[in-house]
């Protein structure tokens, strides 16, 4: 079936609409239409590549040139061992995803076939000259040295398919070339090694042609700006100038500052007790792993990375991982598959790529690059400059005032604080004591926004806080998109996910991400491509006090406006180093802000969770006897305990 044209494509184009879906192809903004017709068109040929080199016992194959030392050869694929698949070569320190890994038949100047495992990379793009075509050869030939990592035997040649062009090169592998691009991967490897220790960066390449254009010229000026300062060092003249002049020394001492707590931070949890190793079935073990992380499963011994996934779920004896596409270990033949898979011992770690210090330097160097949004939440953030409110009188004609003034539900701080968001410029900080009622200020502050037409970005470092603020929307009938992972995402809040929504194609999904006044995701969720492009008017911001900096910053870089709703008395931000933590990572934004900036603190002290002898405790111990309790109900509360006969005699009443 797949090597009939018709229905391959109806095969292939039929599901496209909901992989489209699922793979929120948002991110890449491009048409629907034309992307369906580039897969289209990409088909015949594909098919065509596959008839001619599928292997055959009457027909020689197609001839491939592998080179001046090797000459044109024939060859043909017998099996396709695998597809995108992860290759992690700890011993060479470098890792990659074959497009495709084959078992080949090639004919040397005999006439034997010899079988060959071989990597096949694919370019959407012409084959060229000059400076592309040397680095797609690079590639392949750094995978033949993965490939002979994974499959223990020496594999030498590799084969390059250009889709535009129909071409397909053979590559061998010399092994002047092999040292040459080790020893370039060494450089840099020692390179950043050195800037662990020393923090200097390596000097820039100094060759303003190759910077140009190079996508990584703002984050690489910015960081020689910060460690090296000087625009002779750069190389570049008036672009390097162009690109930092608006980068004053408080802020590349903020970005050398929190780069190195990164690092630190980074350090310490890869050298701790992050990875994690279990036997199929498990014993009962002690993990820091939890649901929804990225994990990375490699075998044990060996170290060879197989495959990354999802923790969906976890037991004492047990953990599940969804992963993209089927496991299977290199080597292993298909019949024993399935046998060697279940004796094979894991080891199970987090992917540290696809979790938080990635995503904190990413947040980190946005608040530096040139642009207006960014030099708003400068000024606030690092330049700690006054936030500004508006004199409630300019609101005669906010229907969100009133509503709030008369909202029978709301105490005096709470209606204070949520006056203070609406009249805020720059931003607020709520400070919510224990059970004064945070979540339902959130809720009634949304409900007044919304009456403004304002969009609302709501955010926490939790799934279960974003969950437990969503929950009580929904019950107000406010309409909300999820943003996350599905399997992470609270049951009763799973309907609001856009891959659980009947939509149908791209179109819809960008136009109700667009028309969404409510948007709602972690912290760390914020890289998702659903909301790249995305701005909101107000981001509000839960569990504050207990996010770090860097973290805090990402969902914040969406906003004209931020609202922070913390307790910066209950739990600093969690930080393994010590170090880390003596140099200030614990100190989360919340505390600096409130600090530098009290009267845009708003408190909400009024409680409805203690009665008044409990209460007292936490007054007397860190609130200064602030805290009140909301009802004098909640004041002479009692549990009623009544004894069992077999109850337990240390309590006494
Ligand atoms: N204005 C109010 N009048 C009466 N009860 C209220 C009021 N505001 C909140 N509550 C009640 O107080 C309790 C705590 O509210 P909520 O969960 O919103 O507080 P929180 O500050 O988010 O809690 P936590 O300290 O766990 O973060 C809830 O039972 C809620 O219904």
């Amino acid at each position: 079936m797949i090597l009939n044209d018709k229905s391959t494509t109806k095969h292939l184009s039929c599901p496209f609409l909901s992989m489209l879906k699922l793979l929120k192809l948002v991110v890449i903004a491009v048409d629907e239409n034309d992307t369906h017709k580039t897969l289209i068109e990409a088909i015949p040929k594909l098919l065509n590549w596959i008839r001619s080199f599928q292997y055959s016992e009457v027909s020689e194959g197609p001839s491939i040139d592998f080179g001046s030392e090797d000459g044109v050869k024939k060859i043909k694929v017998s099996e396709v061992l695998d597809i995108e698949e992860m290759a992690w070569a700890p011993k060479y320190g470098l890792k990659g995803m074959i497009d495709a890994s084959l078992r080949v038949n090639v004919k040397f100047n005999t006439s034997k076939y010899n079988e060959m495992i071989m990597p096949l990379e694919f370019k959407t793009g012409k084959a060229t000259n000059g400076q592309t075509s040397m680095e797609h050869n690079a590639q392949v030939m750094l995978y033949t040295l993965l490939m002979s990592e994974r499959y223990s035997q020496h594999i030498g040649h590799g084969l390059l398919y250009y889709l535009h062009t129909d071409q397909t090169q053979g590559i061998t592998v010399r092994r002047s070339d092999l040292v040459g691009l080790i020893m370039r991967r060494n450089e840099l490897a020692n390179d950043l090694l050195k800037t662990t220790i020393t923090q200097q960066l390596p000097p820039m390449l100094q060759s303003p042609n190759m910077c140009r254009a190079c996508r990584h010229l703002n984050v690489c000026t910015i960081y020689h700006k910060a460690y090296v300062g000087t625009t002779e060092g750069s190389g570049l003249g008036g672009v390097f100038d162009s690109l930092v002049s608006h980068l004053t020394n408080v802020h590349t001492n903020f970005l050398q500052k929190w780069d190195q707590l990164i690092d630190l931070e980074a350090k310490e949890v890869e050298d701790g007790d992050a990875l994690n190793s279990y036997n199929f079935p498990m014993k009962k073990f002690e993990s820091s792993l939890r649901n929804g992380d990225y994990v990375i499963l490699s075998t044990e011994p060996g170290g060879i990375l197989i495959a990354t996934g999802v923790v969906v779920d976890m037991s004492c004896s047990r953990i599940s991982v969804s992963l993209s596409k089927r496991l299977r270990l290199p080597g292993s033949s298909r019949t024993s598959q399935a046998q060697d898979l279940h004796q094979q011992l894991w080891r199970i770690h987090k992917d540290e790529l696809m979790g938080s210090f990635a995503i904190m330097r990413f947040n980190l160097i946005q608040l530096f690059l040139q642009n207006e949004q960014s030099s708003h939440l400068r000024k606030m953030t690092v330049d700690l400059e006054v936030p500004r409110f508006d004199s409630g009188c300019q609101f005669s004609q906010d229907p969100a005032i009133p509503y709030i003034w008369s909202e029978k539900n709301l105490n005096d701080d709470q209606r204070r604080a949520i006056l203070k968001i609406l009249t805020a410029k720059d931003y607020v900080l709520i400070l919510g004591m224990p059970g004064t009622g945070k979540t339902s200020t959130m809720v009634y502050a949304v409900k007044a926004l919304l009456m403004r037409g304002s969009s609302i970005l709501l955010t926490s470092y939790t799934n279960s806080a974003v969950d437990n603020l969503l929950l009580k929307l929904k019950a107000q009938g406010i309409d909300f998109i999820r943003i996350g992972r599905y399997e992470v995402v609270h049951e009763e809040v799973r309907e609001n996910c856009l891959s659980m929504m009947d939509t149908h194609g791209l179109e819809e999904i960008k136009q109700r991400i667009e028309q969404s006044k409510v948007v709602a995701v972690t912290c760390l969720g914020i890289t998702s491509p659903l909301l790249s492009n995305k701005r909101f008017d107000v981001c509000i911001m839960d569990e504050a006090g207990q996010t770090t900096s860097p973290v805090s910053l990402g969902p914040l870089t969406f906003a004209s406006k931020f609202v922070l709703v913390g307790d910066h008395y209950q739990l600093p931000p969690l930080v393994q180093s010590a170090e880390a933590r003596e140099n200030g990572m614990a100190v989360s934004l919340f505390c600096r802000l409130s600090e530098a900036h009290p009267q845009a603190i708003c408190a909400l002290q009024s409680q409805y969770r203690m009665c008044a002898a409990i209460m007292e405790l936490s007054n007397a111990l860190i609130y200064g006897h602030r805290l009140r309790c909301g009802s004098s109900q909640v004041e002479k509360a009692k549990i009623k305990y009544t004894a069992l006969p077999s109850g337990p005699t240390w309590i006494k009443l």
